[in-house]
């Protein structure tokens, strides 16, 4: 099948390179000249695990360029724009518009358009709407709500094994689902028909809610430190429940990243314009706004007064094995460290940190961070960080607190070494 993906992001530029490895003919088409001339070098934008070598392996199949025209041979265009927040909250549709001008103008054939960006619901209906209010024939086109549930750092991975393919359908639409089925044969998952606006509404619901599983552990890790309880043995206890499960209860510094702040709030948005009350994703939202609040004044308890301590703080990214500092947690700590006079040493295995900040140096290894350190903050659960010689760091630190913001470490290894260890709810 042809196939053209418009947007050469996290999402886009993995579904290219997966849709191709399943035998489609792929072009990828992003306004951003200078990653569409990175990608034609055979590099990628930003780090994803695999998918350098997917896209090399899958050459002969998959272009890239900034040329509209090549829509026009497609049968299947997959939208996969951006769609940042607003300030108000909701989103802006800013990039969407722009691929509706574009498509109204090159669409003379049938198309399935599918949109995989995350949009706020009722966008896809708009959408068809739009695109008949600009002069295309409604026989000339379906639309297909498809969300993408991909995380970052295991994208490939996450798109060859999705747990389901959500499918939003206009109501008369009996075609579609088969050319999506077609579009991802080879890929083993239950398919979930919905409409166009349920569908968009399953990707906010998702996502709600893990954030509110991560807030609650957060709330419970605060409870925890007021208890002296350990709170990952809350969330083994809780987790072994099969009604619970075990993922998304590791407390830490909040959750950040491109999706859940903006997908929340939005969420609570939509919510607000249909005149529903959003009570618990405001709760969820106030209990993570406030979590690095909680871990700042911890460390500061610990290091008081902060003014001149030397603090080594591994991790920028959001999350491990990606470079996306997107909403990090373990920045804004970086920020508000240096907001508090101390002197930071970042290191990250992959991440930059996103702008200068004073008495911030971003250094190349854990070792050059942590030299005469007064204290150590993990901020981020690279799998480098988990298995540090704790002898050794100990040994280059001026300080002996460990402050494991991610509670990723192994407590007792730290302790151990002679250091001072403290997690967020493991006091
Ligand atoms: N990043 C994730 O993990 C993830 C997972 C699931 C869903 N999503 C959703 O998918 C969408 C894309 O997210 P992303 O992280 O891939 O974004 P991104 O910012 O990495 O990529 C978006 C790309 O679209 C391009 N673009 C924007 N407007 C364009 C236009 N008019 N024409 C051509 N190209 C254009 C940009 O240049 C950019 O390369 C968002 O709606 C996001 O919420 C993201
Ligand atoms: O137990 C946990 C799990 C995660 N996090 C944090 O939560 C954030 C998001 O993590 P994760 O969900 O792994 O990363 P994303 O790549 O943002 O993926 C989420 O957002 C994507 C975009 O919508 C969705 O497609 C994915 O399904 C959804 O998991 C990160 O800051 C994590 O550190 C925690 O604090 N505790």
């Amino acid at each position: 099948m042809n196939i053209c993906i418009i947007g050469a992001g996290y999402v886009g530029l993995t579904t290219a390179a997966v849709l191709a490895e399943l035998g489609h003919e792929v072009h990828c088409i992003d306004h951003d000249e200078r990653k569409i001339r990175l990608l034609n070098n055979g590099e990628v934008p930003f780090y994803e695990p695999g998918l350098e070598e997917l896209i090399a392996k899958n050459d002969n199949y998959l272009t890239f360029s900034g040329r509209w025209d090549d829509i026009k041979r497609a049968a299947v265009v997959v939208i996969c724009v951006g769609t940042p927040p607003r300030p108000d909250g909701g989103t802006d549709l800013r990039y969407i518009e722009a691929v509706l001008d574009r498509l109204a103008t090159t669409i003379k054939s049938y198309k399935t358009i599918v949109t995989k960006s995350t949009v706020p619901p009722g966008t896809n209906e708009w959408m068809r709407a739009e695109l008949i209010r600009k002069g295309v024939k409604p026989q000339l086109f379906r639309i297909v709500s498809n969300p993408e549930f991909l995380r970052e750092g295991s994208a490939v991975y996450d798109m060859f094994h999705p747990d389901k393919i959500v499918v939003g359908l206009e109501p008369d639409d009996d075609q579609s689902l088969a050319v999506m089925q077609a579009v991802y044969a080879g890929i083993n998952a239950p398919y979930l028909t919905t409409s166009l606006t349920g569908a968009e509404l399953i990707k906010y619901a998702a996502n709600a809610f893990l954030a509110t599983k991560i807030s609650f552990i957060n709330e419970m890790a605060r409870i925890c430190d007021a208890f002296a309880v350990d709170v990952n043995d809350i969330a083994r206890g809780i987790g072994l429940d099969p009604r619970i499960g075990p993922h998304f209860l590791r407390a830490g510094l909040g959750y950040g990243g491109s999706c859940f702040p903006k997908d929340i709030k939005a969420l609570e948005h939509a919510a607000r314009s249909r005149q529903v009350e959003p009570h618990l994703l405001k709760a969820v939202q106030t209990i993570n706004a406030t979590q690095l609040d909680v871990c700042f004044q911890k460390l500061n308890e610990q290091l008081a007064p902060l003014t001149d301590k030397k603090i080594a703080v591994l991790g920028i990214s959001f999350k491990p094995n990606t470079d996306d500092t997107r909403f990090s947690p373990a920045e804004a700590l970086i920020r508000r460290l240096s907001e508090n006079g101390c002197t930071v040493a970042a290191y990250d295995p992959k991440a930059t940190l996103s702008e200068p900040l004073t008495r911030v140096t971003q250094v190349q290894s854990v070792h050059e961070a942590i030299q005469g350190a007064d204290g150590l903050v993990i901020a981020t659960d690279w799998d480098e960080f988990r298995t540090l010689d704790w002898g050794q760091v100990k040994a280059a630190m001026n300080g002996t607190l460990v402050f494991d913001g991610r509670n990723c470490l192994d407590r007792h290894a730290v302790e151990q070494s002679g250091l001072r260890y403290m997690g967020v709810g493991r006091p």
